[in-house]
């Protein structure tokens, strides 16, 4: 069964269409990636899926269940995480807080009560060790070992970036929106990268869905591609398939030859 189901979706803004009866099913434990030029309406569907903007028209179903028109903090409580394509973490607080700053939906006893007031032994002591176990989980899972007690500010942009998919891990999603992984990664930072995302899906069992320009991330990653361009899906399928689809390659033409695979 699909674990996150659209259908006929579509965001219509004053005169702009952004979506036009875009349609996508994503299969449990599975990789999407959604490609498309500028604009092309990849990051109002980000937005339609997590509560953003109510779409015009259609649906977004979330393990069978209506959530288009949900509040985004329900959306989130219900298992659907994302990024976003500029780096939203805090930057005067450490990789660790910003972690556990990710892990407080599961939190009930609140953010602060635990670390700050608790009592040895209590129900928020607890609990706020087993929330630290959790994000050091994260932090080896990612290699942020080096990252762990400094600011974020302080750190490499490429860095920042694996702390907000590390955020998005601790909230312990069934269903991960990533916008843009690896733009302003270095290729290390992009291969490090890659090898995560395959492990998210294979160890930690969450499905993905990523909007890259990275045409070889997109190409190696990938299980299923959607093209975008000017909100309308012009070609889906498994990566090999759309790359030389001449839909997709008309829309990027004279666009930098964009789907070259470095
Ligand atoms: N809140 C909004 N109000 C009005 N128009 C909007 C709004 N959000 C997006 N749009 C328009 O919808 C269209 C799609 O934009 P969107 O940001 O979704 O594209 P994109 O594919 O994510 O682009 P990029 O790759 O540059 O991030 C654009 O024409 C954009 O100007």
């Amino acid at each position: 069964m699909a674990i996150l189901e659209i259908k006929d979706l579509s965001m219509v803004f004053g005169g702009i269409t952004a979506l036009a009866d875009v349609s996508l099913s994503l299969e449990q434990g599975s990789i999407t990636a959604v490609i498309g030029p500028n604009g092309a309406g990849k990051t109002t569907l980000f937005n339609c899926i997590t509560g953003l903007y109510k779409p015009t028209r259609g649906q977004v179903l979330f393990k069978g269940q209506r959530i288009n028109g949900m509040k985004p903090y329900k959306i989130a409580a219900l298992g659907l995480g994302r990024t976003f394509q500029n780096i939203e973490l805090f930057s005067k607080m450490t990789t660790m807080d910003n972690l556990l700053l990710g892990r407080h939906l599961h939190m009930k006893s609140g953010i602060w009560s635990g670390s700050t007031f608790f009592r040895r032994g209590s129900k928020a002591a607890a609990e706020e060790i087993a929330h630290r176990q959790k994000v050091e989980e994260i932090i080896d899972f990612l290699d942020l070992q080096h990252a762990r007690d400094r600011f974020v500010g302080g750190l490499p942009y490429g860095t920042q970036k694996v702390v907000e998919l590390g955020r998005a891990l601790a909230m312990e999603p069934d269903v991960l929106l990533l916008d843009e992984p690896v733009a302003g990664m270095n290729m290390e930072e992009k291969q490090d990268l890659m090898i995560w995302l395959g492990d998210i899906k294979e160890e930690l069992g969450i499905t993905l869905l990523v909007i890259e320009h990275d045409m070889r991330l997109v190409m190696e990653v990938s299980d299923e591609v959607m093209v975008l361009n000017y909100g309308e899906p012009i070609a889906q399928g498994k990566p090999e398939e759309v790359q030389n689809h001449p839909e997709v390659l008309k829309a990027y033409l004279g666009e930098d030859s964009a789907l070259e695979v470095a």
